[in-house]
């Protein structure tokens, strides 16, 4: 659901920042060590309960504050605006509220609003480990199936008492088998989402890809974390002592990973940082754009969207942004790097920002 109006207050050098945004397009201008990255990383505090740049809560609240508050009205289609709110203080605790009343879980937000985040960091998708890969497929498979988080969560919980109980060693073969019933059945079952989501991703990643570049020829593969033709109650019997050995467990789910392959080889090593970007960049599309088509609009938040591409694909790059028809905030060091063609019946809001302070732009002017 889209941020119909939203106020930050003590998010680093946020003070108090009220605004509405519009429902599609937000630019947020200002010079380095503004705000603009604190503007995004609120929001996706808001849907996530945590940051993108820290895990450490105290790094973001304001120095000289006991707390954080983002709150926020999401716009619905039909009916009254249904008020949010995360209030997160420095001792950890934290207060997520959905129409006045306290959040079950931690999702509750991130279900209704779902953020996808296009940053500096974001090219850790294909450089990084296979973790980061992973969380982006858990991402899509949390929001793609219903009964996705509760099984990985399960299975979590199974995997991490079976390492431990590795861990301390002395534990026979038969033992470490009843355990491992659950672990098997839990982990089949992240898998199988996790299969289905990629294979429904992947057509949208091509399109999205082809979109911003003709040229570039890309493919996804799912490496499931084991073989493929093997189930995970075969390969975890007949990997038991081998475990028992080494003190973890060696194959399963927590092995996968999604590899992005050009015709010579993975993309991290043969493509250069645009080309990087703008693959990133098709990725976190094609997940956000699945999520749209399933009826479940998205926001996206995009730190720098000029940083590594020339005029032409940043230009590619805000159409589709465009097109897609969500709710989307960008930063920009520069007015000139996002006076891009959004299209005339985009509603494109410009803000500028200064040492925390938002103010509205008309036409390229700041509203006095
Ligand atoms: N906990 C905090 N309390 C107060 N101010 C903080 C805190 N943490 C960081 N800051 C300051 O808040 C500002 C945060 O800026 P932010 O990272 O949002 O800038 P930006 O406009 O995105 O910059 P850049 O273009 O360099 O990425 C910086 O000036 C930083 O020094």
């Amino acid at each position: 659901m889209p941020l119909m109006r939203l106020d930050i207050s003590h998010v680093r050098n946020l003070s108090s920042v009220r605004f509405e945004p519009s429902l599609q397009v937000n630019v947020i201008i200002g010079e380095n060590g503004s705000g603009k990255t604190s503007i995004l990383e609120a929001i996706h505090l808001l849907s996530f309960g945590r940051s993108f740049r820290s895990h450490k809560h105290k790094t973001y609240i304001q120095h000289d504050n006991d707390h954080c508050l983002v709150f926020a009205q999401l716009d619905q289609e039909k009916g009254s605006p249904i008020p949010v709110g995360l209030q997160r203080h420095r001792d950890g605790q934290v207060d997520v509220r959905i129409q006045g009343q306290r959040a079950q879980s931690a999702t509750e937000l991130a279900e209704r609003l779902p953020v996808q985040l296009i940053n500096p960091d974001s090219f850790r998708l294909l450089e990084g480990s296979p973790s980061v890969r992973r969380q982006f497929v858990d991402w899509g498979a949390f929001h793609f199936d219903k009964g996705f988080i509760s099984a990985w969560r399960g299975w979590q919980k199974a995997l991490k008492q079976r390492n431990t109980l590795l861990r301390r060693g002395k534990i026979s073969n038969s033992l470490l088998a009843a355990f491992d019933s659950e672990l098997i059945r839990l982990g089949e079952q992240v898998n199988a989402s996790r299969k289905a989501y990629v294979e429904k991703l992947t057509p949208y990643f091509l399109k999205v890809l082809s979109q911003l570049s003709e040229d570039l020829k890309v493919d996804l593969h799912f490496f499931q974390g084991w073989d493929a033709q093997k189930s995970l109650a075969t390969v975890v019997d007949a990997g038991r002592d081998r475990d028992i050995e080494l003190g973890y467990t060696s194959t399963g789910p927590q092995r996968a990973d999604l590899r992005v392959k050009t015709n010579n080889g993975d993309a991290q090593d043969s493509l250069s940082r645009g080309q990087l970007k703008l693959v990133v960049s098709a990725l976190k599309i094609a997940q956000g754009q699945l999520l749209i088509d399933m009826g479940r609009p998205l926001v996206f938040l995009i730190d720098d969207l000029a940083a590594e591409l020339d005029a032409n694909h940043r230009q590619k790059l805000c159409q589709l942004l465009a097109s897609l028809n969500s709710q989307i905030f960008i930063t920009s060091v520069a007015p000139d790097t996002t006076d891009l063609v959004w299209g005339d019946t985009t509603d494109v809001r410009q803000f500028s920002i200064r040492d925390g302070e938002l103010s509205k732009l008309s036409n390229g002017l700041q509203e006095s």
